[in-house]
């Protein structure tokens, strides 16, 4: 990991770090041992290779990047699952917020994940980087990125909450540039397929051989426009743009705040119209929600075909499952299928992710999948998705399971018939919640951190050495976290 920052892995001078010392260096290097293995090794070291983890303030964890356009461009892809990741391998942490290192005698800029920060400017004049330079060679070598043959309108699952855009999608691979349907704007929430329809166009107007198919993100269109002001070939980029029949763009929302791309693109999006070609858009909300993109922009996004990706039902979740499993010739039981789908339901990305993490699992060990070993294989992902267990409810099951009170989970009684479960409870809060110290103590009747650390602590030596008490935890945890 290369930084120019100190990392900080201590507790902060007013304690409100709820971290050991050495946790927080120890935790990111889990964060950054699992990373390759989940964007891919060639992703990791283009863009993900310079993240070092920053200052932590209570539960926030600031983990910076040498650049703003590196820091957007991390968050906008990555953000969710680094933040899954950590929450996962660092149970103190509940928010991360990217920032950017301080050039040496500067200050962090963390800015929170929704604020998009307009970060061109500062491409365009720095020296690039490592990262920068790699990205901006890939980019010069062509002008789109190469189509993911998987995505095909065969391998998407259509249901109540995707069939409209599923419709228009097809409509526009059957007849590009219908009036009403250019610009196709598909739009809904991260890893509901709208990547994926967009590929399923491109590649079935591909293999018709009638049209030519441009397909970018809007973050490597802004790399193109920027290399190609750098290297005063802006005009030979406009015109490869503007020679192609159908253009794609996905992830509109990392226009946001950059003005020049804007303009750059609403130029290229009119003189395409103008011509009869087609423009299909993928972005996270509508075209009237985006802000910071500029109005007339915004009009002209909406003024063809709008379609929502829903998120999605159960049966949905369920048949993408089943589907999968067909298509990688697995047996998974329909328990296993339940399960996932009960449990990872905003993501179709991380449902995918799961199931495939328990296929090449089975196939490594030469044993089937059974619900026994989702738990120890799916740890991380279940532990982000079990986020919404609150401290009150861990409270309340131990209080019930020790036959205790639920008031003396806040009392100062400090007999052992009511400490111990008190520790219990703090114990689990801690495992489960993902929670800082700080935060636990105040809800156990406004604590100290060091008394909720302590309880973690004893409850640890304890179940090492009282097998009893050791599955009375356990049996604890597993009904909370199911
Ligand atoms: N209905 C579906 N049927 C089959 N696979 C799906 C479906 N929806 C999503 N997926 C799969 O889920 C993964 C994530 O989908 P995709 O990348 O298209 O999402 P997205 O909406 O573009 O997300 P983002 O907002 O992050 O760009 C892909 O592997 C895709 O194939």
């Amino acid at each position: 990991m290369t930084s120019s920052l100190a990392v900080d892995d201590g507790l902060h001078d007013d304690g409100t770090s709820g971290f050991l010392p050495g946790e927080i260096t120890r935790g990111w290097a889990r964060v950054a041992a699992a990373l390759p293995a989940r964007v891919g090794e060639r992703e990791f070291e283009t863009w993900l290779r310079a993240l070092a983890p920053g200052a932590c303030d209570g539960d926030e964890l600031t983990l910076t990047l040498p650049s703003p356009f590196l820091r957007d461009w991390v968050r906008g892809h990555h953000g969710d699952l680094i933040e899954s990741l950590v929450r996962a391998e660092m149970p103190g942490v509940a928010r991360v917020i990217f920032g950017v290192a301080p050039r040496p005698g500067g200050a962090i800029s963390g800015t929170r994940p929704a604020v998009a920060a307009a970060s061109e400017a500062a491409i365009v004049q720095a020296a690039p980087s490592q990262q920068q330079a790699a990205a901006t060679r890939s980019v010069t070598n062509d002008l789109a990125a190469p189509l993911d043959e998987r995505y095909t309108f065969d391998s998407f699952v259509v249901g109540k909450p995707n069939e409209f855009a599923y419709a228009c999608a097809r409509r526009v691979a059957e007849r590009p540039s219908s009036p009403g349907f250019n610009p196709l704007f598909l739009y809904g929430g991260v890893g509901l397929g709208k990547t994926h329809l967009m590929h399923a166009i491109g590649g079935e107007l591909t293999r018709s051989g009638r049209v030519s198919v441009a397909y970018m993100s809007a973050e490597k269109f802004m790399y193109r426009f920027i290399a190609a002001i750098r290297s005063q070939s802006t005009m030979e980029f406009k015109e490869q743009l503007r020679s192609v029949d159908v253009l794609m763009i996905d992830d509109l929302q990392f226009l946001i705040g950059k003005e020049s791309t804007q303009e750059e693109f609403f130029h290229t999006f009119n003189a395409l119209v103008d011509a009869g070609k087609q423009i299909v858009v993928s972005s996270d909300k509508s075209p009237s929600d985006l802000s910071g993109i500029e109005d007339r922009l915004r009009t002209r996004l909406g003024c063809g075909m709008v379609a929502d990706v829903h998120a999605t039902t159960f049966e949905l979740r369920m048949a993408i499952l089943s589907a999968k499993a067909n298509s990688a010739q697995v047996s998974v039981p329909p328990k296993v299928m339940e399960f996932l789908a009960h449990k990872i339901t905003t993501n179709v990305r991380e449902l995918e992710g799961a199931l495939n993490r328990l296929i090449a699992r089975a196939k490594l060990v030469g044993a089937p999948i059974s619900i026994e070993t989702v738990p120890e294989v799916l740890h991380d992902i279940l532990r982000a998705h079990d986020r919404r267990l609150t401290i009150e409810e861990i409270q309340k099951r131990v209080a019930e399971h020790f036959h205790i009170r639920l008031t003396e989970m806040t009392s100062q009684r400090r007999a052992r018939a009511v400490a111990r479960p008190r520790q219990v409870a703090m114990y689990l809060a801690k495992q489960l919640t993902g929670r800082s110290l700080p935060e636990i103590g105040r809800r156990f009747g406004d604590r100290d951190h060091t008394t909720v650390m302590h309880a973690v602590t004893r409850v640890q030596q304890l179940m090492e050495t009282d097998a009893t008490f050791a599955e009375d935890v356990e049996l604890l945890r597993r009904m909370l976290e199911s």
